[in-house]
């Protein structure tokens, strides 16, 4: 039995030795490249958190002391140290799910993976805690890149000025996001790395002064005294100490040692402490260490060895369609400029930022200020792109609405990952943009359903100089071209029935659905319509008239059904006084536990077999109250047969 094999829980670390602690480690990260290879996640971050995560078990007791992950993508080691080292089905359909999960353990807290909210979570935490007059620590882990969010500044002014509260800041510093970290903080890190050389003579002081029983220990504590000013002439004021913090650091992240005794001496501080761990992100794999691009942040399932891909990609991405449109673009339009937060090359930016390198801002992973800076970009002249995953947006909702639209800035969203992203679970699917938007005045919002709608809509949205646009698309291969067979209005008709009966609002990447469940409806005598309305919002003018041509309206959307797209058909056709019923098809409301897209797709009932059913057994439903019989063919299926399960 390996010791990682040993371990059942966090007290089976304590009475581990240090030769047994490197050994764990080697143990852990041969584990992490094996079974994520395998699986596909969250490679780098994980390799890099190893020893402090070992370190942080021994020294506290959680789940009594309570420790936080912030993003909670890099918790794989946790997950391990506490019960949980089955990873066969990591992030898969009834597996361990790639984040924290209060369903899995007690040892876990925050479940959602947006980041920069774990300082804000130990806030309220140690409060409570001290309002109950509970015991135990609080402490929160917190990457370089997620202090760079605005919510991590909002606890820390409030944490900060506790100056008795008891609470432990753990910044894990890796230099990187994907990339590596932007702006002044990472720079100030930087500076705080170089003191390393303060804590070492520090070190090597008191080690000195602690051989020299009595004389010694006199001398340090008047030396400890004059410790600040020794400090504050060798080693920057970091701005921590300046907010109120006791700081500590910086401190190899790798050496179980250093951790411990930093982590024991920051259990000891009667107010909040922050360590400052140094960490190496994609730590002892080298081709993580090799990797630039992000040190192997996430990984799809591979060879270990070669790094080979397993399953073969399904074709070109929505996000390369929109990167390769934005840099042909930005050869067009120099006003275009774009705005990423921290994701460079996930959004598909990469290109677009090495053939216009200053006209593209990584602004941290800031959403909200990229779409404060996108208003002032947008009122200075430019018109600004900010691509960001659809589920980040939501945080920016306020800065859309009364900093863009409020003063019809000509800016551009470009949400990747939108609908159900399925592997990265509830906090990643982009399920709510079309429902939170739909109250925005002015916004206009398109859903491509293949790579030529993408980059005609992107075009169509750049030209638009006097209001907000924002165009969705999802986290897979883009699917073959859907040519249209008519125009009404702006919209696309995909399919016309020569009796039609039914009218599909097909939203985007949902046509092909449509295209399907209208194909099965018609086998049963039912004609169909299919329209993609191509900009889903504002609804097109000439959609209600075409629905009152129909007997059943059903709009299909990759996003809640609260709220979303059909609820805005539902509107523009009682505004119109079209008395046509409409069937919204969508995502429940519900978080949805992690599987792949399909998987989930299926399990909500988002496919053309399920949507056909329950249209036929709507318009079957409507016949058995209506007073005259639709007439359809002999054998038609006004009558509803079961639709015979096919795969789809
Ligand atoms: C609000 C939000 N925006 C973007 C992301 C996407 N994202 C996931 S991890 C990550 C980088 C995190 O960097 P850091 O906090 O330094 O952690 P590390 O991966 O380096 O351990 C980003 C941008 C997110 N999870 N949440
Ligand atoms: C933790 C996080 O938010 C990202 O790393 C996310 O997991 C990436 O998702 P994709 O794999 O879809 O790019
Ligand atoms: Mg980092």
């Amino acid at each position: 039995m390996t010791i990682l094999e040993s371990i059942r829980g966090p007290r089976d670390l304590k009475a581990l030795s240090e030769a047994e602690l490197g050994e764990l480690s080697e143990e852990i990260r041969d584990f992490l490249v094996r079974a994520v290879a395998r699986t596909g996640g969250h490679l780098g971050p994980n390799l890099g958190v190893v020893e402090l995560t070992v370190a942080l078990h021994r020294v506290f007791d959680s789940p009594t002391d309570r420790i936080l992950w912030d993003t909670g993508h890099q918790s794989y080691v946790h997950k391990l140290l506490t019960g949980r080292q089955d990873f066969s089905k990591l992030r898969g359909k009834g597996g361990l799910s790639g984040y924290p999960s209060r369903e899995e353990s007690e040892h876990d807290v925050i479940e959602n993976s947006h980041a920069s909210t774990a300082l804000g979570w130990a806030d309220g935490l140690a409060k409570a805690r001290d309002v109950r007059g509970g015991s135990g620590h609080v402490v929160a882990v917190i990457g370089d890149g997620a202090l760079t969010g605005g919510m991590a500044w909002e606890a820390l002014n409030n944490i900060a000025a506790a100056r008795d509260r008891p609470l432990i800041i753990v910044v894990n510093d890796n230099e990187r996001s994907y990339a590596p970290t932007i702006g002044g903080l990472a720079n100030h890190l930087a500076t705080l790395r170089t003191t390393d050389g303060y804590e070492k003579f520090l070190a090597c002081g008191k080690e000195v002064l602690r051989r020299t029983p009595v004389v010694g220990g006199t001398l340090y504590e008047s030396l400890h005294g004059a410790k600040k000013g020794f400090k504050d002439a060798f080693a920057p004021q970091g701005m921590f100490e300046d907010l109120g913090l006791k700081y500590l650091g910086p401190i190899d992240g790798h050496d179980p040692r250093a951790l411990e005794s930093a982590l024991r001496r920051a259990q000891r501080f009667h107010g909040p402490v922050l360590v400052h761990c140094l960490t190496e992100k994609g730590r002892g794999y080298e081709p993580a260490l090799a990797n630039e691009e992000d040190h192997f942040h996430t990984v799809g399932a591979m060879d270990p060895l070669t790094c080979a891909p397993l399953a073969p990609s399904g074709g070109p991405s929505w996000t390369s369609v929109f990167g390769e449109e934005m840099a042909r673009i930005g050869e067009e339009r120099e006003d275009v400029v774009a705005i990423t937060a921290a994701m460079l090359r996930p959004v598909g930016l990469g290109e677009f930022a090495e053939r216009f390198p200053d006209r593209v801002w990584d602004v941290g992973i800031a959403e909200q200020h990229a779409a404060v800076s996108a208003a002032g970009l947008a009122t200075g002249g430019l018109h600004p792109v900010v691509a960001v995953y659809a589920t980040f947006l939501n945080r920016a909702f306020d800065q859309l609405l009364m900093d863009v639209a409020l003063h019809r800035c000509g800016v551009t969203f470009v949400l990747d990952r939108a609908g159900v992203t399925g592997v990265d679970g509830a906090s990643h699917n982009g399920m709510w943009d079309l429902s939170v938007l739909q109250v925005v005045p002015g916004l206009r919002i398109a859903a491509p359903r293949d790579a030529a709608q993408l980059r005609a809509q992107l075009r169509e949205a750049v030209a638009v100089d006097d209001a907000p646009t924002l165009i969705r698309f999802p986290k897979e291969s883009v699917g073959p071209e859907i040519e249209a067979v008519d125009r009404v209005g702006g919209m696309d008709v995909l399919h016309r029935a020569r009796r039609p009966e039914v009218l599909f609002v097909a939203v985007g990447v949902m046509a092909p659905v449509c295209l399907r469940a209208a194909e099965l409806l018609e086998a049963r005598g039912i004609g169909c319509t299919v329209v993609d309305p191509r900009w889903v919002k504002p609804v097109d003018p000439a959609l209600p008239d075409l629905a009152a041509a129909h007997r059943l309206v059903a709009v299909v959307e990759d996003n809640s059904r609260a709220a979303g797209v059909g609820s805005a058909v539902s509107l523009a056709l009682e505004d119109a006084e079209v008395d046509v019923p409409v069937r919204r098809f969508g995502v429940p409301e519900q978080f949805l536990a992690h599987a792949k897209r399909a998987e989930v797709l299926a399990d909500i009932g988002l496919t053309p077999v399920e949507i056909a059913g329950r249209v036929g057994a709507s318009l079957a439903a409507r016949e058995r109250t209506a007073d005259v019989p639709a007439q359809r063919p002999a054998g038609a299926a006004g009558t509803p047969m079961p639709v015979k399960e096919t795969t789809e």
